[in-house]
């Protein structure tokens, strides 16, 4: 297409954006609260094929002397059919975000067909700051692909091209503010006095690129656990990153076994490779109080610490008993615990009340690993907030998927980790280690029968722990 025809048509462009209400005027609320006299709400254009599909072409003349990419990667939601309308155009196959990774059985941020070092050229419609645009791409670099490069349909002026600069990736934008509005203003569609306003607006808003580098640098998917382990609010997920961080290692091993002895054994042949040893203590054969002394030397000499798994989900009153009391006296030497938020928050106010070791700590079971569960998004929302009313107490979150990235002094915890199985009989469904690292956001990692079923169970968890702790390098910033 001629420079003049490609000018024309972006023109005309313009004018059926504004012809179809997807550039508005007046007084409108941003994400962020601030009022904005220009308002772009690009979701409509899905109902204009036509406009659609002009948008289009636009955006693949332009790209066309801009290198050629393997794949194509539209920011949801907004601009995935934007993505896919190019990708018909230009045969580049497709790869989506997910925002939240929901069906277990298929589970990855990035769907579609890609192999590692493959380049993506991401498509966004509207850039204000290129945060959404960054997070695709950290999930993008997550699963090995490559992102040098977005294509925008509108750049808002507002520091976004810089910010995304500054980022790594290189800003290509089909229409300008001032250009869109110079267009509207030659169509009639606005007046002097708006295209005067918009531009004060502009000056006036430039985002502050210190602070929003801040926000991306609290991502904790990016953050060393070392820098984290200042971050922590409760007292063992601080020590927990500390060890994690010196031992080089991000592995729970669970100690799904049946008889004390081979727990203290398993506990000796693993120490020296993990962070964390879960137990289910209720499933000891010959449980004695006389078992946690050992146990708890021998975490104190490979420097590990004891998380009971007892997913409290009673009354409070209830949990108090079963946390203090009982055959196992769990808050005397299990610095964490697992809860369940299904009860409400009495649990959370048990656990926090009942007398036991000085520093404890509690994991919110948000999402599961086993098929069929019930656990719905809005279940998760409410652990989450649940999880931030009790900074002091929650260590962190037990979830399959990168849940909370803006809380960096919490831990995810992900079990459902294996090197060979996919699934077991009774429902259990396991991901690779390099997968829960890097798509699913897990910071530790819970390996059970791909350790204890091993013949070596010592050379098993050193096995683990070099894989996760490599996907965790790949992942840092700085380590
Ligand atoms: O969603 C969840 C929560 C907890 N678990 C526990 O992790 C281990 C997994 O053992 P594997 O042998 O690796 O399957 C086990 O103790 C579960 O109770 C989980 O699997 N899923």
């Amino acid at each position: 297409m001629k420079m003049d025809s490609f000018n024309a048509k972006l023109k005309q462009f313009a004018k059926d954006l504004f012809a179809i209400d997807a550039i508005k005027f007046g007084e409108y609320k941003t994400k962020v609260g601030v009022m904005t006299p220009v308002y772009c709400d690009l979701r409509v254009i899905v109902s204009y094929p036509r406009t659609m599909e002009t948008l289009a072409d636009l955006l693949v003349t332009y790209l066309e002397n801009i290198s050629r990419f393997d794949l194509l990667c539209g920011v949801p939601y907004t601009a995935l059919p934007i993505a896919t309308a190019m990708s018909l155009k230009t045969s580049i196959p497709m790869v989506m975000r997910r925002k939240e990774a929901k069906d277990y059985g298929t589970k990855k941020l990035i769907e579609g067909i890609f192999k590692e070092g493959q380049n993506c050229l991401i498509v966004e419609d509207v850039v204000t700051s290129g945060s959404s645009i960054l997070e695709t791409v950290k999930d993008l670099n997550g699963a090995g692909i490559k992102c040098t490069d977005a294509v925008v349909l509108l750049n808002r002026e507002q520091g976004g091209s810089e910010f995304l600069k500054n980022n790594g990736i290189q800003m290509h934008s089909l229409l300008s503010m001032t250009q869109l509005m110079e267009y509207l203003h030659e169509a009639g569609c606005v007046d002097d006095a708006m295209v005067e306003k918009v531009k004060k607006y502009l000056a006036a808003t430039q985002i502050d690129q210190t602070q929003l580098t801040k926000t991306i640098k609290q991502d904790r998917l990016s953050l060393s656990f070392k820098s984290r382990a200042k971050l922590a609010r409760n007292p063992v997920a601080g020590e927990l990153f500390e060890i994690m961080s010196s031992k080089k290692t991000t592995l729970c091993v669970a100690a799904d076994l049946t008889n004390s002895t081979d727990l203290l054994n398993l506990a000796e042949e693993v120490g020296p490779h993990i962070c964390i040893l879960k137990t289910h203590i209720d499933i000891l054969e010959d449980f004695h109080l006389n078992l946690i002394k050992p146990l708890i030397e021998i975490a104190q000499r490979h420097n590990f610490i004891l998380f009971e798994d007892r997913k409290f989900a009673d009354i409070g009153k209830t949990v108090e008993y079963q946390y203090s009391s009982g055959v196992y006296h769990i808050s005397l030497w299990a610095s964490l615990v697992t809860a369940h938020s299904l009860m409400g928050k009495g649990v959370l106010d048990a656990l926090k009340r009942s007398g036991g070791l000085y520093k404890r700590g509690v994991f919110l079971l948000a999402e599961v690993s086993s098929a069929g569960n019930l656990i719905n998004d809005g279940y998760v929302k409410a652990t989450l907030a649940m999880a931030e009313e009790y900074p002091e107490l929650i260590a962190g979150v037990v979830c399959q998927s990168p849940l909370f990235r803006a809380h960096p002094g919490l831990v995810q915890l992900t079990p459902g980790v294996s090197l060979d199985a996919e699934k077991d009989a009774l429902g259990q469904r396991y991901a690779s280690p390099r997968n829960v690292v890097l798509e699913r956001g897990a910071d530790v990692a819970v390996v059970g029968r791909g350790v204890t079923g091993a013949k070596d169970r010592g050379a098993a968890a050193q096995k683990y722990r070099e894989v996760l702790w490599e996907a965790y390098l790949g992942r840092v910033e700085e380590a």
